[in-house]
């Protein structure tokens, strides 16, 4: 008879037993006592100490809650369900017992099939972006089956849910906008953002991949539309980190888009008007953040993705000691490239600390990977951090970063003024610094020229370069050209994939840098251990267990990264680092510390067979 969730008690109808037990339920609730009236004012928990997630427990009549109901799908339901559906999967049991009979035809497949028709029909489009829509609506209708065409077609669909095609279904979202998916939290939500939390499905979350659009890939302010790059990622969280799907929730935040293409685009999907700023986009950001703790606690992690700079660095300094805060662009990316960078050591010789390093691009990319060189450096060296900066020179738009620009610079930057002459495009700071290993991060495309490239290759025996710029479009050069231009010399990675290159009866397999390498893996390490705060140390372990992972094979092929057919294996062993890193650190509260991380990571992840119903 353990009913205090009613709205109102009269004391004197309580049982002895519950008027025994009120002193410890007290203890997290107030009282008050009105003419032996009692009413419930506060969260409290219920037996056993569970939590009144959604106030539910401890709602008066004045207070609104969500009238959550849950029940058991059937039928046209069912079929409609898409983290239930199997299509024609279903058996001639459960066709019987969940009342399927007739709404289906009477040929059973299995998965297996259903993956073979449906590869086979995703062949035939011809265009990515139908591709793309073919594969959304899959997720949307049967979830286990997108997943496992995922993750058995990586290589061939990664390009499709993600970099490049991803950047242009974001370009055209509302024209092929059908279900909506994730979370739209817009300037209208002001003052009410936790009840739109409440609004989603799934109360219990562990990752969010969030984006205001401002910086969608390098494509540019797209507002609204960057909910692509959400949903995408965290379907990457599912496919290659093995995270389960009902735990991902993806959102945007729409505080207005300064695009004006889409202002005037008749089917554009987000608020028409200039985008919020400073305070007011300071409060909305502020609201979501301690919305989503309060809602769902300390331990989830928060990924910020496609940011604009201005406010990528200032949210993630703001929020890394209070909530457990990950930015892709900048964390992310840095620990991917520092992977390839260690790995390539195996073909260019030396140590880290021999090479020298310029980037063109000093945003979230640029700086942050520096960033993360420099301590790696620091790490092998134990020279200081504010040395081992000296070796990594930064171009941005006015040219290399020096130290008579130091008063102008934006912030982030400042770290990086070296003493050094003012010098004007890339091809003369290349020709200055002369660098080993040459890192494109600024976004735009077709910047590294003939001239760029062959200079590095007079440099150079074996020089290093790296066009991180996404999508393809945006790529700083071509593979073709990276191999051409440096008569095959070049050792080269990209962030958007592309197709191996013959070059004088040589083929040449090109790498992708690109974060997906490292944010599943990372954030499962973050999950399995159930840590609060992500340290720079956490990134490194992922950096070293990513370079690991590459094999002799992979060498031999000039690549500095592993295939990502293997993904989910590589996903485990970064994991199983970043966590060990987390135990270490102090900040994990998963205990006990499970013996073998490795073993554990894998046992954690979401695997897309279908289940049997009964
Ligand atoms: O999404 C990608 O392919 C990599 C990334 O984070 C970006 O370019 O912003
Ligand atoms: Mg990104």
């Amino acid at each position: 008879m353990m009913c205090l969730n009613s709205h109102r008690h009269n004391i004197r109808t309580l049982s002895p037993h519950i008027k025994k037990l009120l002193p410890v339920i007290m203890s997290s609730i107030s009282l008050k006592e009105n003419g032996g009236e009692v009413s419930v004012t506060k969260n409290y928990s219920n037996g056993g100490g569970l939590r009144d997630l959604y106030g539910e427990d401890s709602a008066t009549e004045d207070h609104l809650i969500t009238p959550w109901t849950f029940s058991v799908a059937s039928g046209y339901s069912l079929l409609r369900d898409p983290r239930y559906n199997k299509g024609l999967a279903f058996s001639e049991g459960e066709r019987d017992a969940h009342y399927l009979r007739g709404l289906l035809p009477p040929v059973v497949f299995n998965q297996e099939l259903q993956e073979k028709r449906l590869m086979h029909n995703l062949r035939q489009y011809e265009v990515p972006l139908h591709r793309y829509m073919a594969l959304m609506d899959l997720q949307e209708r049967n979830e286990r089956l997108f997943y496992r065409l995922l993750m058995d077609n990586v290589e061939e669909l990664l390009p499709v849910v993600y970099t490049p095609t991803v950047g242009e279904a974001c370009q055209k979202y509302g024209s092929i906008f059908r279900r909506p998916q994730g979370l739209y939290i817009s300037l209208k939500e002001k003052g009410k953002i936790l009840e739109v939390l409440k609004n989603w499905p799934e109360k219990s979350i562990q990752v969010i991949v969030v984006t205001d659009g401002e910086r969608i890939l390098g494509l540019g302010d797209l507002g609204c539309q960057g909910m692509g790059i959400p949903v995408g990622k965290l379907s990457l969280y599912t496919a290659l980190g093995g995270v389960r799907p009902s735990s991902c929730l993806p959102i945007t935040i729409d505080v207005g888009t300064n695009n004006e293409k889409l202002l005037n685009d008749e089917f554009y999907i987000g608020l028409r008007q200039r985008r919020a700023t400073g305070k007011e986009y300071a409060e909305l950001l502020d609201e979501f953040m301690r919305a989503v703790k309060q809602n769902y606690g300390e331990k989830v992690l928060i990924q910020f993705e496609d940011f604009a700079n201005h406010n990528a660095f200032d949210l993630l300094e703001k929020y890394s000691s209070s909530h457990l805060v990950f930015n892709d662009d900048i964390q992310g990316t840095a620990s991917v490239v520092l992977a390839g960078l260690l790995a390539s050591l195996k073909l260019v010789g030396g140590t880290l600390a021999d090479h020298t390093f310029l980037f063109l691009g000093a945003g979230e990319a640029g700086t942050g990977i520096a960033e993360l060189i420099a301590l790696e450096i620091s790490k092998q060296t134990k020279a200081p951090v504010e040395e081992t900066r000296k070796k990594i020179w930064l171009v941005d738009s006015k040219g290399l970063i020096v130290s008579s620009r130091l008063e102008s610079l934006q912030h982030f930057k400042k770290p990086w003024a070296h003493e050094h002459e003012p010098v004007k495009g890339l091809l003369d700071a290349v020709k200055a610094i002369k660098p080993t290993v040459l890192i494109g991060s600024s976004g735009v495309g077709k910047t590294f020229t003939k001239e760029v490239v062959e200079t590095m290759a007079s440099l150079n025996e074996k020089p290093l370069i790296l066009a991180l710029s996404n999508p393809t479009s945006q790529s700083e050069c071509t593979a073709e050209e990276a191999y051409t231009w440096s008569k095959g010399k070049a050792i080269f990675a990209s962030g958007s994939p592309f197709d191996p290159v013959e070059y004088e009866g040589k083929l040449f397999v090109p790498g992708q840098a690109n974060n997906a390498y490292i944010f599943p893996g990372f954030g499962l390490g973050l999950i399995i251990s159930g840590a609060i705060r992500v340290r720079d140390e956490m990134l490194l372990a992922a950096s070293e267990a990513l370079a690991a992972q590459v094999s002799e094979e992979n060498y031999d092929k000039g690549l500095i990264y592993p295939p990502f057919s293997n993904i989910r294996k590589i996903s485990a062993h970064i994991a199983a680092k970043v966590a060990a890193k987390t135990y270490d650190l102090g900040l994990a509260s998963h205990l006990p510390r499970p013996k073998d991380l490795v073993k554990y990571a894998e046992s954690c992840m979401y695997s897309p067979g279908y289940r049997s119903y009964r």
